[in-house]
C-alpha cells in the first residue's frame, strides 16, 4: 500500500508562439456552493478515466469520510496516482487482495477496469462489499444485469459514462440506474460525478449512445486537431507554429462557444463571409460527407459497444 503522503513549416516567417505553461490539471474545478461529503469509497482501476473521476473526490472543498481507497494492477501505475492525504493507493501486484481490502466497508466502489476484467473483479470482491455498497460502473458495454447478477442482491449497482475532461472539471457523464439503487443512492453517485462536470440521466438503453458522443467525443475532438495540425504543417508551418495555431483555434472557438452560448451555426456563420474563403472550405468538408461520417463513426462506437456486452 502506499498511503498517499508526496505526489507523486520551414521558412515561413513565424507567427508569435506563446510559451505559456500548461495549466495545472487539478485546479480548474468550480467551486461548490455547499460543503460535499461522501462515505468512504474504492476505486477499483485507477487508470485514466478512474483518475479523471478521483480528480472531483480530490477537490479541497470534498470530504471523504473513512477516506478512498484506489488500486491498480501494477506498482507502476500506482505511481501515478496523485498523493493526498485521505488517499491510500494499491496494486493487486504488491498485494494480490488489494480489491478486496480496498472494498471493505466502502459505501461507493468504482469500478474502472476494462470491460473484459470486470466479471473476474466482481467475484473476487463479491464477498468483501459492504452490503450495502453502491457499485458504480465506468465499463464500456458491461450491462446493469452483468453487475447486478454477479453481486449480492443487497448492492446497488449504477452504470455511468464519464469522459476525460472530467480531470478538469469539465466533463460530461452519462448515468443510469439499475433497479436495485434507490433514487437516494442514485442522488449520491449523481453529486459524486458532478464533482467533474455535468451528468446527465438517461435509462440504460440510451448508455451506448451516449457513450458514442460524449463518452468517445474527446477523441473525436483531438483527432480533428491532430488532422488540422497535419494540414497545417503540409502548408509549411513549423509543428510548434502549427500547434499554436491550431490548439489557440480550438481552445478559442469552444471557449466563445460556451461564453456566448450562441448556437454553433450562428457562430459558424459568423466566420464564413459570403463567397469568402470559409465557404470553400466548409464545402469541401460538407461534400466530404463529414456529416454522414459522424453518423458512420457514432453508430461503429454503439456497435462496438453491444460486442462488449455479449463478451467479445
Ligand atoms: N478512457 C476513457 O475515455 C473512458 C473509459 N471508460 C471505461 O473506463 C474503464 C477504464 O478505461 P481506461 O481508464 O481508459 O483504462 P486504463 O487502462 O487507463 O485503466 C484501467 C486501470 O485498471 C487497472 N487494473 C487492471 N486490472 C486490475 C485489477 N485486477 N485490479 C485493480 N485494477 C486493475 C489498470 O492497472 P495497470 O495500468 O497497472 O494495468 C489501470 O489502472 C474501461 O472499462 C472503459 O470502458 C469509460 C468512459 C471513458
Ligand atoms: O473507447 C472506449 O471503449 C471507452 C468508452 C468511451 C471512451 N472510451
Amino acid at each position: 500500500m502506499r498511503t498517499s503522503a508526496t505526489c507523486s513549416a520551414g521558412g515561413r516567417a513565424s507567427p508569435k508562439t506563446s510559451s505559456k505553461p500548461p495549466p495545472s490539471p487539478r485546479n480548474e474545478h468550480p467551486a461548490l456552493t455547499t460543503p460535499h461529503s461522501f462515505p468512504t469509497t474504492a476505486l477499483l482501476g485507477a487508470g485514466s478515466m478512474g483518475q479523471a473521476v478521483l480528480a472531483g473526490l480530490l477537490r479541497p472543498d470534498v470530504t471523504v469520510e473513512g477516506g478512498i481507497r484506489a488500486t491498480t494492477r501494477s506498482a507502476s501505475r500506482a505511481a501515478t496516482v496523485p498523493e493526498h492525504p485521505s488517499l491510500s493507493v494499491y496494486s493487486t501486484e504488491t498485494d494480490p487482495r488489494a480489491n478486496q481490502v480496498a472494498v471493505t466497508d466502502a459505501r461507493i466502489v468504482i469500478v474502472g477496469v476494462k470491460p473484459y476484467m470486470v466479471t473476474d473483479l466482481l467475484a473476487e470482491i463479491a464477498p468483501s462489499l459492504a452490503p450495502d455498497a453502491i457499485v458504480v460502473s465506468l465499463a464500456a458495454g458491461v450491462t446493469l444485469d452483468v453487475f447486478e447478477r454477479a453481486l449480492p442482491s443487497s448492492v446497488a449497482v449504477v452504470r455511468a459514462m464519464p469522459n476525460t475532461p472530467s480531470l478538469i472539471g469539465k466533463g460530461v457523464t452519462g448515468l443510469a440506474q439499475g433497479k436495485r439503487a434507490s433514487d437516494e443512492q442514485f442522488a449520491l453517485v449523481t453529486a459524486l460525478f458532478e464533482l467533474v462536470g455535468d451528468v446527465v440521466a438517461v435509462p440504460e438503453g440510451e448508455i451506448d449512445a451516449l457513450s458514442s458522443i460524449s463518452g468517445s467525443g474527446p477523441a473525436y475532438f483531438f483527432y480533428l486537431v491532430e488532422q488540422l495540425t497535419a494540414a497545417a504543417v503540409a502548408k509549411g508551418f513549423t509543428p510548434s507554429q502549427a500547434a499554436t495555431l491550431v490548439n489557440g483555434t480550438f481552445i478559442g472557438a469552444a471557449a466563445l462557444l460556451e461564453h456566448t452560448g450562441e448556437d454553433p451555426a450562428e457562430l459558424r456563420r459568423r466566420v464564413t463571409s459570403p463567397k469568402g474563403t470559409t465557404e470553400q472550405a466548409i464545402r469541401v468538408l460538407s461534400e466530404g460527407g463529414l456529416e454522414k461520417l459522424f453518423t458512420e463513426a457514432t453508430d461503429a462506437a454503439v456497435a462496438r459497444s453491444k460486442e462488449l456486452a455479449s463478451g467479445s
